[in-house]
């Protein structure tokens, strides 16, 4: 049975969290909500606020080739939607906004086709859409997400976070694509290298599930693409080695970049030192940023049917939750 109207908030996510290239997630308390119904008329495409500049209200949107991918999948035909969307998750950032809008897109259609999709089905879709599992996998399920993807089938194991972490980010104000990141990769690495991150990112994971806390700051070192991607944000260098000197468990670039994210001790008294050491040095290298303080965010999207008066507008429906 189809719905009528379906709201959906979900989850910004990091990726990588320094060695964990492609594999490891955690989804981030910052959120997008994208609204979605069936309409008689033309398809309507409602963006709001200033983030999501630049982004096309038409049928080239990706959250409407998405919902009707999942259309096709389940085999209804809703060829025309209405959809509103508001982001607090800055694009092209590293903080997983297309994974955000792709997850968003995928719950939401699927919900108003009445859910015929498993969230497995989803997972997939999304994988393959995104091309790797890391953002999507947080995003859809909350937590850190553990992900292998083998080009057909992705498969996760979802860790919740120590209570004690938090995350701050310091988000330049340039925009960095994912493609443009992943250019500056190399095509081959040395063995050493390899064997590096496959050390780092397995004792990563494993402290993670542990809460072995204090294994961080030597777990999340990278040598497989913060190096590359380094000369990519000016004063990222600086920032992975001496982060942990002013306060932070843990650094690493968020997803493809700019943003970097350091993990907290909730109970640290060097968040001021910390925050004021990210901003200086990325001004030092010419670089205007932002900062905020993040949790994990526990679970992946939180889904409502809107029944009834469906005359409240998007915005008066999530009013109160947007970021102030
Ligand atoms: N709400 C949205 N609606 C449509 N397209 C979007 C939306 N959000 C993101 N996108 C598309 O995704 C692109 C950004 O994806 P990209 O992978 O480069 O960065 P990111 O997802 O913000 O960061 P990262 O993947 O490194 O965490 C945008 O330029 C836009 O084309
Ligand atoms: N794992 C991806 C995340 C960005 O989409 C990368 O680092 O390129």
């Amino acid at each position: 049975m189809l719905n009528s109207q379906v709201l959906v908030k979900v989850p910004a996510s990091t990726a990588n969290l320094g060695p964990g290239f492609d594999t490891l997630g955690m989804a981030l308390s910052l959120y997008a909500w994208i609204q979605m119904e069936a309409v008689d008329g033309e398809t309507v495409i409602e963006l709001y606020g200033d983030g999501l500049n630049g982004i096309p209200t038409n049928k080239s949107n990706l959250i409407y080739k998405v919902a009707q991918m999942v259309f096709e999948e389940a085999g209804v035909h809703i060829p025309e939607i209405r959809i509103a969307m508001y982001s607090d998750i800055p694009l092209t950032r590293g903080l997983g906004s297309s994974a955000s809008a792709i997850v968003g897109a995928l719950v939401a259609a699927n919900a108003l086709a009445g859910g015929p999709l498993s969230e497995d089905k989803l997972f997939q879709m999304a994988s393959a859409l995104e091309g790797h599992p890391d953002n999507v996998g947080a995003s859809l399920f909350g937590g850190i997400v553990v992900s292998a993807w083998d080009g057909i089938r992705a498969e996760k194991v979802r860790i919740v976070p120590h209570e004690n972490l938090e995350v701050l980010v310091a988000i330049p104000s340039f925009q960095l694509s994912t493609e443009k990141a992943r250019h500056a990769l190399p095509a081959k690495l040395d063995m050493k290298d390899a064997v590096y991150n496959v050390a780092s990112s397995s004792l990563l994971v494993a402290a993670f599930a542990s809460g072995n806390l204090e294994l961080i700051p030597f777990a999340m070192r990278d040598k497989l693409h913060q190096p590359y991607r380094a000369p990519l944000v000016p004063g990222m260098s600086e920032i992975l080695e001496q982060a942990t000197n002013h306060g932070a468990l843990g650094v690493a670039l968020s997803g493809a970049g700019p943003t970097l994210l350091t993990l907290v001790d909730r109970g640290s008294d060097r968040k001021a030192e910390l925050e004021s050491f990210l901003l200086r040095t990325l001004e030092q290298h010419g670089i205007e940023a932002q900062t905020m303080w993040l949790a994990p965010a526990l679970n992946g999207p939180e889904l409502s049917v809107v029944h009834g008066d469906r005359s409240e507008s998007f915005m008066e429906r999530i009013k109160g939750e947007v970021k102030a």
